[in-house]
């Protein structure tokens, strides 16, 4: 059986040579891991307009300025998800876990030391060499 394919806008919060991170809570999907802002694109949505939705939903921010940096579909056996993963380096308000969730900046080494979702994997080595 074919599974339906969940897109997801994805978030990399990028600020002073920082990142902005927060922690899935233990109930949802990949619970308990650190996670790039985001969340699934509705119908009549682009992804971009996923994108502005959830950061200022879940963190608070105005998006002013983005760029694609990959785009990675994985299958966790339970859930087939491809994310839309821009890096968002302008932005306005100060980014605050709005659902209550725990939140952090990170530099790169920082990034590479905390526990993702596998998809992330693929993310974090594409950041290696955004510019
Ligand atoms: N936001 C986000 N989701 C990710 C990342 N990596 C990753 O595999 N995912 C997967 O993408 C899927 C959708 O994200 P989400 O759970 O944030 O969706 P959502 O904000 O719409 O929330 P909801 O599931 O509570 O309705 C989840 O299955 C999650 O496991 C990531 O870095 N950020
Ligand atoms: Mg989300």
């Amino acid at each position: 059986m074919t599974k339906k394919v969940v897109n997801v806008a994805v978030g990399v919060i990028f600020k002073r040579g920082q990142y902005f991170v927060c922690k899935r809570s233990e109930t949802q999907h990949q619970g308990g891991l650190w996670e790039f802002p985001g969340g699934k694109v509705e119908s009549q949505e682009s992804v971009e307009q996923a994108l502005e939705r959830e950061l200022s939903e879940e963190i608070g921010i105005e998006v002013r300025g983005s760029k694609h940096l990959t785009t990675i579909e994985h299958d966790y056996g339970d859930k087939q998800v491809c994310l839309h993963v821009h890096v968002v380096d302008q932005f306005e308000g100060e980014p605050t876990g709005l659902e209550g969730q725990p939140s952090q900046w990170v530099d790169y080494q920082g990034l590479t030391s905390l526990d993702f979702p596998k998809a992330n994997v693929a993310i974090i080595e594409a950041l290696a060499t955004f510019s």
